[in-house]
């Protein structure tokens, strides 16, 4: 079988950032790192991935009104469609409004999530991530990557919308954190819940404003098994040396983020970064690399990193919306013709996913390599 380049396949850490000599192994504590002016090496970024020097200009993004939509206002539902089509077509980036989601809900898991962030890192590792396992707590990537470390920390756990897991979020808090964290388990199952409903009510909009039906993706989304992931983002000394979150697009199909005030999120389009202003009373919502080929390449999958400061935490919470494991990945016959032949193979998500845990660390390019190595894994 041929042997194919994975460019971003990092080296096991052992191979670069212990030496020889003594040197302890690498460890991400915020509490510690957030006063401290030297950046450690396998923070800093390669010049041409550095924060700009200036704050970039704005992305302008009309917000959508969600409520209007979902009222069945034809005048909402056409203004909507464009504005989505537009974006998706552009950069995968828009925002919603008007959305229905409880705005106490989200107050409280913002409270939580500095609770939970605050606490010493021993006791954050409880949850600590296994290798190959994308749920659990990470503080920055130290053990999986070598090089290009982001500089936050993160907390994921699965969301199913089946109903045999109808309380695996709860569940989960359960489980590796123990009863006292039972109300923030309760608190994450409703919001993945409230994310979940707000998903599929996304996906209407897109089957409309891509003319395949406004239940054909809402369908295909049904009993989602999704990721959400908790970003913590804790001030640096030098935020111009280092990410928050590199250059991406994300593998998953959609991604539905809250932020708070603080700010930090870009945006890559027309070749060059944009900043996107924070207004939390809005989602921000992407295209990922699973929609792009669901859409046959028409939509595009957002190419977005996070950038830090040296004064505030930050924090987010990335909902991404993920199809049940044995859907396959294929676009609608309506969305192939011959101007626009097919552009990616049909898989699973479980084969993307395995994709980004194990052989490549996810980029702007995760889609393309995905499917090169889909190919030669495929052919004898
Ligand atoms: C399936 C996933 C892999 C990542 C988490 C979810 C969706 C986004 C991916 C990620 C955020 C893209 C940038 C690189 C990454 C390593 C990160 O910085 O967190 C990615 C996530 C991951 O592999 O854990
Ligand atoms: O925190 C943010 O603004 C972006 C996070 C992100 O892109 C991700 O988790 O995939
Ligand atoms: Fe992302």
């Amino acid at each position: 079988m041929p042997m194919l380049a994975l460019p971003s396949l990092p080296p096991p850490p052992s191979m670069d950032h212990q030496t020889q000599t003594e040197q302890k192994p690498l460890v991400f504590d915020a509490s510690v790192l957030r006063y401290e002016s030297n950046v450690p090496a396998q923070f800093i970024w390669p010049e041409d991935e550095k924060p700009c020097a200036e704050p970039p200009p704005p992305l302008l993004v009309p917000p959508i009104d969600l409520g209007a939509v979902l009222s069945g206002d034809p005048l909402a539902i056409s203004n909507a469609t464009r504005l989505v089509n537009d974006a998706c077509q552009k950069h995968g980036f828009f925002l919603v409004v008007n959305h229905g989601v409880n705005s106490q809900l989200i107050k409280e898991a913002h409270k939580n999530i500095d609770f939970f962030f605050g606490m010493p890192l021993s006791e954050k590792q409880r949850a600590q991530r296994k290798p190959g396992d994308h749920s659990g707590y990470a503080s920055s990537f130290t053990g999986r990557f070598s090089s290009k470390l982001p500089w936050k920390e993160t907390l994921s756990f699965r969301y199913c919308s089946d109903h045999q897991s109808s309380n695996i979020v709860e569940n989960y808090f359960l489980n590796v954190m123990g009863e006292e964290f039972r109300q923030f388990g309760t608190l994450c199952q409703d919001y993945c819940e409230a994310m979940s409903t707000l998903s599929l009510e996304i996906m209407e909009l897109l089957g409309m404003s891509l003319e395949v039906g406004s239940s054909y993706f809402r369908d295909f989304f049904e009993g989602n098994d999704s990721i959400m992931r908790l970003n913590y983002y804790p001030p640096c000394q030098k935020p111009d040396l280092t990410l928050g979150t590199g250059p991406h697009c994300d593998p998953t199909s959609l991604t539905i983020l809250h932020q708070d005030d603080v700010g930090g999120l870009e945006v890559y389009y027309d070749e060059k970064w944009h900043s996107v202003h924070s207004n939390t009373d809005a989602f921000v919502v992407n295209i990922g690399d699973t929609f792009m080929a669901l859409s046959n390449g028409i939509y595009k999958s957002c190419l977005h990193r996070a950038v830090v400061n040296n004064r505030t935490p930050r924090k987010s919470m990335a909902f991404f919306l993920c199809p049940k494991k044995d859907k396959v990945v294929s676009p609608p016959n309506g969305l192939i013709d011959t101007d626009n032949p097919r552009m990616y193979p049909d898989f699973t998500w479980p084969e993307l996913l395995e994709f980004t845990q194990k052989h490549y660390r996810a980029d702007m390019k995760t889609l393309h390599a995905f499917a090169n190595w889909l190919q030669h894994k495929n052919t004898p």
